[in-house]
């Protein structure tokens, strides 16, 4: 691929019997939104925290941004542009959205930043923060504790944790999980913004939301990649209809 930020070649994981990843090949292009989908237990989440850093592959190669991560630590790849928002929520419900913002620009920029103060006080974290809060639209909510946003805001703030470091791929594993229909608007809402400034990779169960918002798709049925194509090429495809969409799955963008 011309412009691959990212490229997955024949990845291997195995789990005592279970081969979680199987000769998994992926390409990220530069500024895509990029979908990954797949049965429950068809090694999304595997593949992702092999991206990562958190599991090591078997066999195989992973390139980003033209350097060989395969076997390279987490704190490396998050300091190479990797940066991941996490199923399970990671804020610190007792602090407010502006300290929990303040935490994440001073652990991407501590070299420049004096860390032994209190993060809020130091006045560069401070106007750092405030683009980070808009860029997730959660200025009005500021100084609200995490523990009091609700589902779909926390989101929110775990997506904007995420980009304080300004990473060059951003790793979303299932951001609609848990969310109500006000909660997924606003997500998609804030998804489609947020595609236009850094490139995504996306694991999601919500087809509604992967058919609207992915520019390609990667389909993986048992650890391994059956199909990778824009969104039309996917909801056509027939192999994928047959194992994973079903053929009477209506999915529309
Ligand atoms: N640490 C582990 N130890 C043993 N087996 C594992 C481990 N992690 C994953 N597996 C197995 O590997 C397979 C792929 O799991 P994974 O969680 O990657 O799938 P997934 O596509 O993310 O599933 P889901 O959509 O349900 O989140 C499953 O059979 C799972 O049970």
């Amino acid at each position: 691929m011309a412009d691959s930020l990212l490229s997955v070649q024949s990845l291997n994981k195995r789990f005592g019997a279970v081969q979680a990843s199987r000769d998994l090949s992926l390409e990220v292009a530069r500024g895509e939104l990029h979908a990954l989908i797949g049965p429950n237990g068809a090694g999304k989440t595997t593949a992702i925290n092999q991206l990562c850093g958190e599991t090591l592959p078997d066999s195989g190669q992973i390139v980003f941004d033209g350097r060989r991560i395969t076997r390279m630590p987490a704190y490396r790849r998050a300091q190479l542009g990797m940066a991941r928002s996490y199923q399970i929520t990671s804020v610190f419900d007792q602090l407010t959205v502006r300290e929990n913002l303040s935490l994440a620009v001073q652990a991407h920029h501590g070299h420049s930043f004096r860390f032994w103060r209190k993060a809020g006080s130091d006045p560069a974290v401070r106007q750092a923060v405030l683009p980070a809060m808009a860029r997730v639209d959660l200025e009005s909510r500021a100084d609200v504790p995490a523990a009091s946003l609700s589902h779909g805001e926390k989101r929110q703030l775990e997506v904007g944790m995420a980009l304080a470091g300004r990473p060059k791929i951003l790793l979303l594993d299932e951001p609609y999980a848990g969310m109500g229909p006000g909660g997924a608007v606003e997500l998609t809402r804030l998804i489609q913004r947020l595609k236009t400034e850094v490139t995504i990779l996306l694991v999601e169960h919500d087809m509604g939301a992967v058919f609207r918002l992915a520019d390609r798709i990667t389909v993986l049925v048992y650890g391994q990649a059956i199909a990778s194509g824009t969104p039309g090429e996917i909801r056509e495809d027939a192999q994928v209809r047959k194992a994973y969409l079903g053929d009477e799955t209506p999915v529309r963008p």
